[in-house]
């Protein structure tokens, strides 16, 4: 079975309000899969009820084909999860931390504590006191904690919180390491685009508590249209003119032009339409999109549809 994760139809009611709105999506093994959605979107909703904090109105998710709901602990038993702040004893030393973790859960090793330290790249600093700690390392140190009981499923609210670059990119590798070396299934949310497309292989867009699309972050970014950026000599009777040729794209003007997503094919007839108005182009390149571009394009479709 490929499929770790799999979330059915789950929706989330509180106190009369749909919070979560028929959410399905499946988790395979050994990828990273980004949740990504602006905030208030039910990101964390979505985390809390996977990972079996609060309950689900109606629907299902299953955790390696065990249903939450019907036998939760051995659902529950194949996550490690970081949603809050993981808790830490800053007077206490890294390794100690751990040791007192693990006196909480049945039959980790300390073979098992060292291989986990040495995991997470901690092991020249695991007996300083985590008060020592930069935030980066306090956050290795709480995936550590999630992975002393070898899960299957890791989930991060928000791993990258707070860290500075240096930070997000040790979590990321980290993450990326776990999913391919270990064969595990990475939960990550975020609202920061640009990380998303860093560290996952395929991302979910959520908002207003309904799953919107979710596509590999490579096709995601690189669909079939691409940006093309035209210069030309009067932007404002340009972008009007395109406009009305194209009533479903997202036109936008830049210093030097127009900036529009299409396929390589309607690049002459665009050309076309912008001579046979008289308007004079000094150039065209094509913009490499972002997962940004990609994100409002598809977050603004989605809002327009519903306002429709
Ligand atoms: N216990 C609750 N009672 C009432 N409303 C709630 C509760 N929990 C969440 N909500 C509402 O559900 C919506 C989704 O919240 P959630 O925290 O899941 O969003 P999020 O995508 O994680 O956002 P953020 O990026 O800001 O953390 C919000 O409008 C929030 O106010």
């Amino acid at each position: 079975m490929k499929s770790i994760v799999e979330i059915q139809n789950v929706t989330k009611v509180i106190k009369g309000r749909t919070i979560i709105d028929s959410l399905s999506f499946n988790v395979n093994k050994g990828e990273v899969f980004g949740f990504l959605g602006p905030n208030g979107a039910g990101k964390t909703t979505t985390i809390r009820m996977i990972v079996g904090l609060i309950g689900i109105t109606s629907g299902d998710i299953k955790i390696q084909g065990t249903s939450i709901k019907t036998d939760f602990e051995k659902a529950v038993s194949h996550i490690g999860a970081i949603v809050e702040n993981p808790e830490m004893y800053k007077f206490m030393s890294g390794y100690q931390n751990l040791i007192h973790y693990s006196r909480m859960s049945k039959g980790i090793s300390k073979k098992k504590i060292d291989e986990t330290v040495e995991l997470v790249g901690l092991t020249d600093r695991i007996h300083d006191k985590v008060k020592t700690y930069s935030l980066g390392m306090r956050q290795r140190l709480g995936l550590a904690q999630c992975l002393l009981h070898d899960p299957k499923v890791l989930i991060l609210d928000e791993p990258t919180n707070g860290l500075d670059p240096a930070g997000i990119r040790e979590i990321r590798d980290h993450l990326r390491k776990l999913a391919r070396e270990k064969d595990m299934a990475v939960i990550v949310s975020s609202h920061l685009l640009s990380e998303m497309e860093m560290m996952c292989d395929r991302i979910g867009i959520i908002q207003n508590g309904k799953l919107i699309d979710v596509q590999l972050i490579s096709d995601f970014v690189h669909g079939k249209e691409k940006m093309y950026e035209i210069e030309v000599d009067n932007k404002d009777k340009a972008s009007k003119l395109l406009q009305k040729t194209y009533p479903l794209i997202r036109i936008k003007q830049t210093e030097i032009g127009v900036l529009l997503p299409l396929i390589k094919e309607d690049v002459p007839e665009t050309v076309q339409v912008l001579v046979h108005n008289e308007i004079q182009i000094y150039g065209i390149k094509e913009v490499t999109k972002t997962l940004e571009d990609r994100f409002l394009e598809v977050t603004s479709n989605k809002e327009e549809t519903a306002h429709a």
